[in-house]
């Protein structure tokens, strides 16, 4: 495939390495250091898809620059999702292809898919309360983080006695605090943990290098091309 990168940070050179051993080929990189390349010198006669990792205050303009260009795009960026309503309408202006996760690796997928099964059983059985901890290295810009945004949002769907998420310790019952953590290098943790006078039940994902993000947004980017619509992990994993 030819695979636009957008954004070429940790994320966007991990996934050049990973697309090249897949035998795919990296037709263009947009990123700050190369202010020559640019989007709109793209199109679907020279690209197959654009993968998206940026920054919340550029993932947006991005997103629709793709859009435009008729580009199939793959974001993963994070703290953009106050625009994602505009994004999904220019995907049905345009009859284009927009692919998003906060998390694309298949073991936060599963995470996110267990945290929704527990969050009812918890509430069916009563008695705990409970909140979302994550921890990121310290370069990470946005807080909370997308996972654990969407984690919470698993929550708020299935324990009712939650209305709502704070991103910070809430003496409010009907907050979901969400504690998020910077230290050194941390790739990416992110914790639920259900707590009464009697016991704690703990659900973990902790990711031990990029590689499974890397992995699942080629995943993605493979999976998208003739396709039309907004879609997640959740179409292409089938969970
Ligand atoms: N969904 C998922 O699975 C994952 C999501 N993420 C998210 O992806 C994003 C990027 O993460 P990461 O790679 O670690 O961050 P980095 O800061 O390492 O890389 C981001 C890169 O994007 C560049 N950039 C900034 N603005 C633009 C722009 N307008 N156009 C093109 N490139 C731009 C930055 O340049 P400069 O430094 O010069 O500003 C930098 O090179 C974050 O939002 C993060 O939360 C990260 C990992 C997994
Ligand atoms: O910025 C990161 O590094 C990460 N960002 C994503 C998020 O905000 O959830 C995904 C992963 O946790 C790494």
């Amino acid at each position: 495939m030819k695979l636009l990168l957008i954004g070429y940070g940790k994320m966007g050179q991990a996934i050049e390495a990973q697309a090249l051993a897949r035998g795919h080929q990296v037709v263009g990189i947009v990123d700050p250091t190369r202010p020559d390349v640019r989007i709109t010198d793209f199109d679907p006669a020279t690209v197959d898809a654009a993968i998206e990792f940026t920054h919340p205050d550029a993932a947006f303009a991005n997103v629709m620059a793709c859009l435009r260009q008729g580009l199939p795009v793959v974001c993963g960026s994070t703290g953009w999702l106050h625009h994602f309503a505009e994004a999904k309408a220019m995907v049905q202006q345009t009859g284009g292809a927009l692919f998003y996760a906060s998390n694309y690796s298949v073991g936060v997928n599963l995470f996110f898919h267990f945290n929704e099964y527990i969050a009812a059983k918890m509430h069916q059985f009563g008695g705990y309360d409970v909140q979302v901890r994550e921890i990121h290295h310290t370069q990470k810009v946005d807080q909370p983080s997308g996972t654990a945004i969407t984690a919470a949002e698993g929550i708020l769907r299935h324990f009712p006695a939650k209305k709502t998420w704070r991103n910070e310790a809430t003496a409010d019952t009907a907050e979901l605090a969400i504690l998020s953590e910077r230290a050194g290098q941390v790739v990416g943790t992110h914790l639920v943990t259900y707590s009464s006078e009697a016991d704690s039940i703990e659900l973990k994902h902790e990711a031990h290098s990029r590689d499974g993000f890397v992995q699942g947004a080629l995943l993605a980017a493979e999976w998208l091309p003739g396709r039309q619509g907004v879609f997640g992990m959740k179409e292409l994993l089938g969970l």
